[in-house]
């Protein structure tokens, strides 16, 4: 009921001890508190939250507007109704290298596993769009230096996105990754590599988890779970699919309705009332409150 029982350090150790197993954890974003019950529901073990998701949602493009106290607090709803570890999108931190560490703290402090912090400039765009621009190495390593020092929990995930691939090309990026390993990276997310080819290039260059974005109508193919693993990655990102798949249904639904004049076809694809009910344990809240109102004052109160 309410919330998780699980603390962040249990679910910060489950997820190191989950990457270190050398299986695919495959990891979709959330597009709400509920959806990441949903996310736990249907077994998967993770849950991430995707910057250009929460920027969505806002009805705003994903250029950096949002800002770092919007997404702690977004990310501690999420916290608070999973018990499974949350990775977070801390874009670029959202500033200068002291903003990425205080943007890390905000993170911790909202209970989630990990973060991650890319190279790119402000404002930054989609890692998936042209025309990026990244940051000096020596700025990303300041970035990233800041921030693995602001850190408290020793569990608590830094990662770290290079978006230099498509701006300085395959062995830029690969140096990039290496220094930000240095610089305290302890997982890396190359963003936007142009093929499997590239994906092994990194692999055996890099020996820290790797994350393979699976974004859909971006630069790359979607590999699956198998492929994915074999090629030796840690995470496999689902970031704005169920996004684009709720945002699809709500388009169609919304079409059917203003043709049809009533919802009626449209309700085989909705979730029903008594598995909206299920999802939030409603049946456990009314157990509560019986007991909790099961009482008699004594006479004169
Ligand atoms: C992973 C990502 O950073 C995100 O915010 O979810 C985006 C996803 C997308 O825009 O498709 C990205 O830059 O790849
Ligand atoms: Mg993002």
């Amino acid at each position: 009921m309410l919330h998780t029982r699980t603390t962040p350090a249990a679910r910060r150790r489950a997820l190191r001890e989950r990457l270190a197993s050398g299986r695919l954890l495959r990891m979709p974003g959330a597009i709400s508190p509920y959806s990441a019950r949903l996310i736990q529901e249907a077994g998967f073990e993770a849950v991430y939250l995707s910057g250009a998701v929460l920027a969505a949602d806002l009805a705003l493009p994903d250029i950096g507007l949002t800002t770092s106290a919007e997404v702690a607090a977004r990310a501690q709803q999420v916290t608070r109704v999973t018990d499974l570890p949350v990775l977070v999108d801390a874009d670029t931190g959202f500033g200068e290298p002291m903003n990425a560490a205080r943007t890390l703290q905000l993170m911790e402090d909202a209970g989630l596993a990990g973060l991650h912090l890319e190279d790119q400039v402000n404002p930054k765009r989609c890692g998936h769009l042209d025309g990026k621009g990244v940051v000096p190495r020596e700025e990303m390593v300041r970035r990233l230096r800041a921030a693995a020092c602001a850190r408290r929990d020793p569990d608590f995930l830094l990662m770290a996105r290079t978006d230099a691939r498509a701006v300085e090309g395959l062995a830029a990026a690969i140096d990039r990754a290496k220094a930000y390993v240095d610089a305290g990276a302890e997982a890396i997310f190359p963003e936007a590599l142009a093929g499997e080819a590239e994906f092994e290039a990194f692999r055996r260059a890099v020996d820290v988890p790797l994350l393979a974005n699976m974004t859909e109508f971006g630069k790359g193919r979607l590999l699956d779970a198998r492929t994915l693993e074999d090629l030796g990655y840690n995470i496999a990102l689902y970031p704005v699919t169920l996004f684009r798949l709720a945002m699809g249904a709500i388009e169609d639904g919304l079409r059917t309705l203003a043709a049809e004049g009533t919802q009626q076809s449209l309700l085989p694809r909705m979730q029903t009332r008594s598995r909206l009910y299920e999802v939030l344990g409603y049946e456990d809240y009314g157990a509560f409150d019986s007991t909790v109102s099961d009482f008699t004052l004594p006479p004169g109160n």
